[in-house]
């Protein structure tokens, strides 16, 4: 059974070969990729894909399957509050605990603290399979407090999958430490593979007793990243490379960094929008340096088609983030409500209960791949269209979330021969206290503005109008569908009425972004 969330033709073929030749050639999976859906096969890979011991390796993990993510939970633990570089676009001094963005915590923990709480989070929600050490500051550059915090769960949690993710710079230190505590999982960010583009992102590194800065500080650290990326790789340890995009200043670049830690075997490369507030106190805060938009992240996303698979559904989370991706749960288990928890650490109930979720998993996948393969009766020829279209969902991969109810909108690439997440946005929540807020309108279509069509369970009339007027489709007709037969059976009409006559396709301009367009420094 396939456990892909990458849903083509490809797959349909595979499960339902009456269904044969008739179809556009589209297989999914990582080899064949070549439009920009496809660019995001490897999060949403599935076992077919790779060999059995990576599936093992992440099933169940939500930041490296897109699929895990609606199953399955991680939490992070901020034993690691110093840090060994400074980034521009990092100030671990602001602290918000409504704000939900990396280098952001409420408590720094011990070790001790940080196993109780983890104890704590898994007897209350058993399908957290997933500890990780991402800060606040670096987990290399506190390596007694990171891996002791891994001796103690080894002993006390071993089901737990352990990751870890370090700027780089200490990693090739570390190596023989992070495979004798069996860290599954590594995530280096590594922004530029030319020093030249590093001098502009890191002001100084602190390296063998002293502090180095300028184009040589940018040399030794992507020095240190590739060969630790390589250290780890060659152990069988999966990475993940995280990149910041910073507009004007490693836009283009990214597609460079990409083939660079494909070439070195990393698994993954989460390409992140950079967190650029002026209140957050940032060199680049302070300095206007701006954020991509969606469609500038997307752009730079799709132009590393071919290379490194992407991971395209990060929530870039907060160093003490607790619960499934995207929803935040840190202020329930804080250390003095953790000291009134009764935590029972039963291993046998946890594996059990992971077990019915996985079956869950896949068994909702298969009545996906067959409530598409039933809807591929008629099929399109490939005209090369795509368009985007977003979609309100809040479980179990449907349709069904009232458009005002959402705070963020999945966004997915429709074409003849498939429909792929490509990423999501999020937006201001337009009921508020059952009343629409119209104030919010603008900024929802506008986050919005390159999809042709959104597709909600229900939506009322206000919305309806102004998405109208902003040539957005409101679709309420596939409510409780699954997202990639709703939307196949949305862009098939679409393309109906454009053959007929009743509409005219207006492509959107900002959709597939010139690269080279970025400023740098304008607002967004
Ligand atoms: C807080 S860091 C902790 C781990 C480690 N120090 C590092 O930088 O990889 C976790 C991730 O958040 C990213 N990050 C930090 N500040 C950010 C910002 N303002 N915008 C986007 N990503 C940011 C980092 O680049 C890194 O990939
Ligand atoms: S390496 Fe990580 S913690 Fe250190 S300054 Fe950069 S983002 Fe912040
Ligand atoms: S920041 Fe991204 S990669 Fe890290 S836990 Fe959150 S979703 Fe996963």
């Amino acid at each position: 059974m396939s456990h892909t969330a990458f849903i083509s033709i490809g797959d349909l073929r595979r499960s339902r070969p009456a269904l044969g030749d008739a179809a556009p050639a589209s297989a999914g999976g990582c080899s064949s990729s070549g439009g920009a859906g496809k660019s995001g096969c490897g999060s949403s890979a599935g076992p077919e894909d790779m060999p059995a011991e990576i599936w093992e390796k992440v099933k169940n993990h939500p930041c490296y399957s897109e699929e895990a993510h609606h199953h399955f939970a991680r939490m992070h633990v901020a034993v690691a509050p110093a840090c060994n570089i400074q980034c521009h676009y990092c100030n671990r001094k602001y602290d918000c605990s409504n704000e939900s963005r990396p280098g952001v915590v409420s408590q720094k923990l011990t070790p001790e603290q940080a196993v109780k709480k983890v104890l704590a989070v898994a007897s209350a929600i058993p399908q957290m399979t997933v500890l990780g050490i991402a800060g606040p500051g670096d987990s290399l550059a506190n390596p007694q407090k990171t891996f002791e915090t891994m001796r103690l769960l080894q002993q006390h949690a071993p089901d737990i999958k352990l990751c870890l993710s370090t700027n780089g710079l200490a990693l090739p230190d570390w190596v023989d430490e992070i495979v004798q505590y069996n860290v599954d999982h590594v995530t280096i960010t590594i922004n530029m593979v030319d020093p030249a583009v590093g001098e502009k992102i890191y002001p100084w590194i602190f390296h063998d007793h002293r502090r180095v800065t300028g184009l040589e500080a940018a040399r030794i650290l992507h020095e240190r990243q590739m060969l630790g990326l390589e250290m780890l790789t060659a152990r069988g340890v999966l990475v993940k490379v995280n990149s910041v995009l910073i507009p004007g200043v490693n836009d283009e670049h990214l597609i460079e960094v990409n083939k660079a830690v494909k070439a070195r075997g990393a698994f993954l490369h989460n390409i992140m929008p950079l967190i650029s507030e002026a209140e957050h106190g940032t060199f680049y805060g302070l300095n206007g340096q701006r954020g991509p938009t969606a469609q500038e992240l997307k752009a730079v996303q799709d132009a590393c088609a071919g290379g490194a698979n992407l991971m395209r559904h990060c929530r870039q989370c907060r160093a003490d983030a607790v619960g499934m991706l995207g929803e935040d749960r840190s202020d329930e288990f804080t250390l003095e409500k953790i000291e009134d928890l009764a935590v029972v650490y039963d291993l046998d109930k946890r594996r059990a209960y992971q077990q019915q979720v996985e079956l869950q998993r896949q068994a909702q996948h298969q009545a996906k791949v067959d409530a598409l393969a039933a809807a591929f009766d008629t099929r399109l020829a490939d005209d090369g269209l795509k368009v985007l279209v977003a979609v309100a969902s809040e479980s179990q991969g449907r349709v069904n979330q009232h458009f005002g109810h959402a705070t963020e909108f999945q966004i997915y690439e429709v074409g003849a021969g498939a429909a792929s997440f490509v990423g999501h946005r999020r937006v201001d929540l337009y009921c508020q206290g059952g009343y629409g807020e119209d104030e919010q309108l603008p900024s929802i279509v506008q986050a919005l503005a390159d999809c042709h069509a959104v597709l909600v369970a229900k939506i009322g009339a206000c919305p309806r109008d102004e998405l109208q007027r902003a040539g957005i489709e409101p679709v309420d007709r596939y409510a409780h569908e699954f997202i990639e037969k709703a939307a196949l059976a949305w862009f098939a009409d679409y393309r109906e009425r454009i053959a007929s006559g009743a509409v005219v396709h207006q492509p959107r301009g900002d959709a597939r972004l010139r690269l080279g367009a970025f400023t740098g420094t304008a607002a967004a």
